[in-house]
């Protein structure tokens, strides 16, 4: 057994990025926004629209690690190529007096703000909406890549898009919050989502190191701020509309009558790493991240969503892992799903103090072993595709026609019964999984030349692929193509030769 090479999945699509670090002027930026203007792939519902303005030096900032307001440069980051982030930074030359010789991460507070618009494709008239986010973040911290042009062509296949279809019609799922039996509140579906299906993008209102260990007058908040709670402190930098909706959040610490803002930050904050450019390498750190909308999304040990966080575009986004039904709980997982249920739910016990009551643990176990064969299943799919056999040696071999397939498909079936199409390994959520698979039957169907099997699981591909977005606007055409001529794949009939 060995890891399969080649990567059982079809090519990836090249694209025309330049994935510099970047950390743009304000004139620099407009003169960019001349050049695109194209839909941000990172907004469903919300078209981002660049506008940035040299913001001001916060005025509790001025004084972060005693900086004056002349040692705080206004600097507008580009996030993607529409969306801009305005904050304040202590300038390079502070920052070096400030660092040099210190090995300890230096942490600052930082008060970031987004301008967006609503959608203006449908609107004439654009309405601007500012968010912000209180976040500390260590001083070198990279908080977004600047990403270049999408590429409109794909060489090796000769694929081109047209205008129209690089426009592809933003995604929009409705999406309500409700409460359940136990007063506890869900995210629920509106309508159909289909597998794939952006649900949710957002970006955090608070960012914390994981471990933060941070006096709060070492991140420039003022001596009233420092002496309380540090998340009081960055609580109160909120927004006031905002800061009402995170106060109304869970805190599963506490009782409703007792809630802290460090417990409500604790239950529904969720990990994301940025990088910080530590002497020229660059490094991950971890951070937590408060989101509005996904922290209403209760736990599920088969969640039907899964959520990822986009340094480039400093965004969350929630995806359905399959499809899901108008009037379905969208749920996510909160800890390692591959885990055995004991231990998952002894986790879900001691961090966000609940019995998990989700399908997968409150399933009838109706024989005796379910809970065993679950575990067994779920301990065998963490590791499935670092047990693949090899996928060159399977086209090698002139038997075993069937053998790839049916370990795929049997993977899928697992898959399906636990819930767990958005899990690859216990490395964290990724839509991909499922895909792989569908990936992988594709290549086999093709090495088999197979015209049918190709074609059908061409067309589920081709499905999800739609269903994630105008980002795989390319890759949907290449399907397209094999669609209608199998022959152009690029290892057809491998398995024959
Ligand atoms: C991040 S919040 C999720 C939204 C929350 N239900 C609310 O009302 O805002 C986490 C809390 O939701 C509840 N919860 C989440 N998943 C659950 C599950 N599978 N079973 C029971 N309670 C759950 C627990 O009280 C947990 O502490």
């Amino acid at each position: 057994m060995s890891t399969s090479s080649p990567s059982p999945s079809p090519p990836t699509i090249p694209r025309r990025t330049k994935p510099a670090i970047s950390i743009v002027t304000s004139a620099s930026l407009k003169k960019d926004r001349r050049r695109s203007n194209r839909v941000s792939p990172f907004q469903p519902s919300v078209i981002v629209n660049g506008i940035a303005t040299a913001s001001k030096p916060h005025p509790k900032s001025q004084n972060t690690n005693g900086l004056s307001g002349s040692d705080c440069q206004s600097q507008s980051i580009k996030l993607s190529e529409s969306t801009a982030l305005d904050l304040n930074i202590p300038s390079p030359k502070r920052r070096k007096e400030l660092h040099s010789g210190s090995s300890v991460p230096q942490y600052e507070y930082y008060s970031l703000s987004f301008t967006e618009s609503s959608n203006a494709a449908e609107s004439s008239t654009r309405k601007n909406r500012t968010q912000r986010c209180a976040a500390i973040l260590e001083s070198d911290v990279t908080l977004c890549k600047l990403i270049g042009e999408q590429s409109d062509r794909d060489d090796e296949h000769g694929v081109t898009l047209t205008g129209r279809e690089q426009g592809h019609t933003p995604y929009s799922y409705a999406i309500d919050t409700a409460r359940n039996l136990d007063g506890e509140f869900g995210m629920v579906a509106q309508t159909f989502i289909p597998q794939g299906g952006v649900i949710l993008v957002e970006r955090p209102v608070i960012v914390v190191p994981t471990d933060m260990e941070v006096d709060a007058s070492v991140v420039g908040l003022d001596e009233a701020e420092s002496q309380s709670d540090l998340y009081e402190a960055l609580f109160s930098r909120l927004d006031s509309q905002v800061r009402k909706e995170v106060l109304a959040l869970k805190d599963c610490s506490a009782s409703p009558n007792a809630l802290t803002t460090r417990g409500i930050f604790n239950t529904n904050a969720l990990d994301v790493r940025l990088e910080v450019n530590n002497r020229q390498k660059f490094q991950e750190r971890k951070y937590k991240a408060l989101f509005l909308k996904t922290s209403r999304c209760n736990h599920s040990c088969g969640p039907n969503a899964v959520w990822r966080f986009d340094r480039s575009s400093f965004t969350s986004t929630l995806s359905a892992v399959r499809a899901i039904h108008s009037g379905e709980e969208i749920t996510i997982s909160y800890i390692n799903p591959f885990l055995p249920r004991h231990t998952r739910r002894t986790q879900l016990q001691s961090k966000w103090n609940f019995v998990c009551h989700c399908t997968h643990c409150d399933a009838p176990w109706t024989f005796p072993g379910a809970i065993a064969q679950s575990d067994k299943a779920r301990n065998e799919l963490s590791t499935f595709f670092k047990k693949l056999p090899d996928w060159e040696q399977w086209c090698l071999d002139k038997n075993n026609e069937q053998s790839m397939i049916e370990t795929h498909l049997r993977a899928m079936q697992m898959r399906e019964k636990e819930g767990l199409e958005g899990f690859q390994d216990g490395n964290g959520p990724e839509i991909v999984a499922y895909m792989k698979h569908i990936d992988a039957l594709v290549m086999c169907y093709g090495a088999l030349a197979d015209v049918q099997g190709f074609m059908k699981w061409v067309r589920k591909a081709r499905e999800v692929k739609l269903a994630q977005g105008p980002d795989n606007a390319l890759h949907v055409k290449v399907l397209d193509l094999w669609l209608k001529e199998p022959r152009k794949f690029y290892v057809w009939g491998w398995k024959r030769l």
